[in-house]
């Protein structure tokens, strides 16, 4: 990615942006709005707005000769129902990183309100006859729509803009599938690609039957053709999709058992886990490199992280957990998807801690927080202690960060990026941790050293002596270690 794709940034460049007489008007139009409730302005309802500072079209030629070469040349829209007009642009703005990340140049964006979207053509008819105009003034070949459509929709709307016309869901299926890695996070995307597909396969279809028609289909007899061959052909398509989907399912299901090993592996050893999560792009990756020394990677991106990554980190007392980076959140996931990366949930549910990263420089972090935590119950891990790490607070707003931490009980404010308050957020996972249960005392001969240092990073070492026999040890530790110690118990050896 060498151009930005946060929302933030769009908004400031937006800020400095607005000399354009149409920008000007509108922006003046936007003082009328003061939020919800309050009845629609007529003109407002028959405006298509146009949301300022979207377009991310550089302004050196060469380059922007080369990157037309390969990236789609989008335009986004957006229906606006409800909510402030600043929700309404956020939430395109996050269209528009969306964008962006999956490799799009963002030429143009505008909001349309409306009490609902249209049922035909998400936004109004004449609405998209207006759209039609500023593809073909802008140059696009994509339309981007803010929301999830009915496959009759996108056929509709295409069908007036006469350029392809992608909405979110899709988009965020195409990011995963750029950046899953691993063998199931690749399986799930495309699991999660095919149940999109399947509903939307008619259109395809019809037009696929069209040309069949055309060429002249060589079956002859009429007695059988009661049923086009376009139809005939959907249904094997249909089909061989089910199949597939189905043979994936079991691969998913073989994968996830060897996952599921390897945590019983990890809680047989009573390792303590603390996942982190978070809203995508609030720097969940460089907490997780800030903590451990890890070097995952990290990105002004969204979704640069698309599998679970499990870290083993030690606290400042010394005692061993392991840190889990998660796949970062997004409002309106689209449900598929949910589903297919439940996997990196389950990580989360099943953790002693959560350690909630939200980007305290986002203008709308609150709204993050919430959307998380809707996905974080969706897979029952409510129960799970969760401390607030608002990070960015090198670059967020003082007032920002003094809201977040008084709406917020269990909260911290952290930079990843300056190393800013992360002393203190170790020091708090530290007594978070589940303290383990046996206590005991052991007299352990010097040959055994291992043993000792198993005590120092899996139990809370409570004394230390060192003496002729060895090494005197006043600890907790957990079951398993409890049983390895139990011959060095000196009332044991009489
Ligand atoms: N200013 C500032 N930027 C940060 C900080 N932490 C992370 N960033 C930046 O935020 C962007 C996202 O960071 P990541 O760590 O990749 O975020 P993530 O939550 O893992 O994102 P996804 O995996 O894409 O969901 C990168 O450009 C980071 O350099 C911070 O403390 N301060
Ligand atoms: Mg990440």
């Amino acid at each position: 990615m060498t151009f930005s794709s946060l929302p933030q940034d769009h908004q400031r460049r937006s800020a400095g942006r607005r000399a354009d007489a149409l920008m000007d008007e509108d922006v003046a139009r936007s003082e009328f709005t003061t939020g919800d409730g309050e009845q629609f302005d007529r003109e407002e309802r028959a405006a298509l707005r146009r949301v300022a500072g979207l377009s991310t079209e550089l302004q050196d030629i060469t380059e922007v000769e080369y990157r037309q070469l390969r990236l789609e040349r989008v335009v986004l829209v957006g229906v606006w129902t409800s909510g402030t007009v600043r929700d309404a642009e956020n939430s395109l703005a996050e269209l528009a990183a969306l964008a962006e990340t999956a490799g799009a140049l963002v030429l143009d964006g505008v909001i349309q309100r409306r009490d609902k979207p249209d049922p035909a053509t998400y936004i109004g008819s004449g609405k998209a006859k207006e759209l039609r105009d500023l593809v073909l003034e802008s140059g696009a070949d994509t339309v981007v729509c803010d929301g999830e459509l009915s496959p009759g929709q996108l056929i509709h709307l295409e069908d007036v803009v006469k350029v392809k016309v992608v909405d979110r869901t899709a988009l965020i299926l195409d990011i995963f599938a750029q950046h899953a890695k691993s063998r199931e996070g690749k399986a799930q995307v495309s699991l999660a690609q095919m149940q999109y597909m399947l509903p939307r396969l008619r259109g395809w279809g019809q037009s696929l039957s069209r040309q069949m028609g055309g060429g002249g289909s060589s079956s002859g007899g009429g007695g059988m053709a009661t049923r086009g061959p376009g139809e005939t052909k959907i249904e094997t398509d249909r089909r061989r999709i089910r199949e597939k989907m189905a043979k994936m399912r079991r691969e998913i299901a073989d994968m996830k058992h060897g996952r599921e090993l390897k945590r019983q592996e990890r809680h047989r050893n009573q390792v303590p886990s603390v996942a982190i999560a978070g809203y995508t792009n609030a720097g969940k990756s460089s907490l997780l490199n800030q903590l451990t020394g890890a070097g995952v990677l990290v990105e002004n991106a969204l979704f640069a992280t698309l599998d679970p990554t499990v870290r083993r980190a030690t606290t400042p007392s010394g005692r061993v957990y392991t840190l889990a980076d998660t796949v970062g959140f997004v409002r309106h996931l689209p449900h598929h998807l949910v589903e297919a990366f439940r996997s990196t949930m389950e990580e989360v549910g099943d953790a002693d801690l959560i350690l909630h990263v939200v980007d305290g420089a986002h203008p709308a972090p609150e709204e993050q927080l919430a959307a998380v935590r809707e996905v974080v119950r969706d897979v029952g891990a409510h129960d799970v202690p969760e401390i607030v790490v608002v990070n960015k607070a090198d670059a967020a707003d003082e007032l920002t960060l003094q809201r977040l931490l008084r709406a917020e009980k269990r909260a911290i404010a952290v930079s990843a990026r300056t190393g800013l308050g992360i002393p203190e957020l170790l020091a708090w996972i530290d007594s978070e941790l589940p303290r383990p249960a046996v206590e005991l005392e052991v007299l352990v001969p010097y040959t055994q050293g291992a043993l000792v240092s198993r005590v120092h990073a899996e139990g809370e070492v409570l004394s230390e002596e060192h003496t002729g026999e060895g090494t005197l040890l006043k600890a907790q530790v957990h079951q398993e270690l409890a049983a390895l110690l139990e011959p060095y118990v000196p009332a044991a050896r009489g």
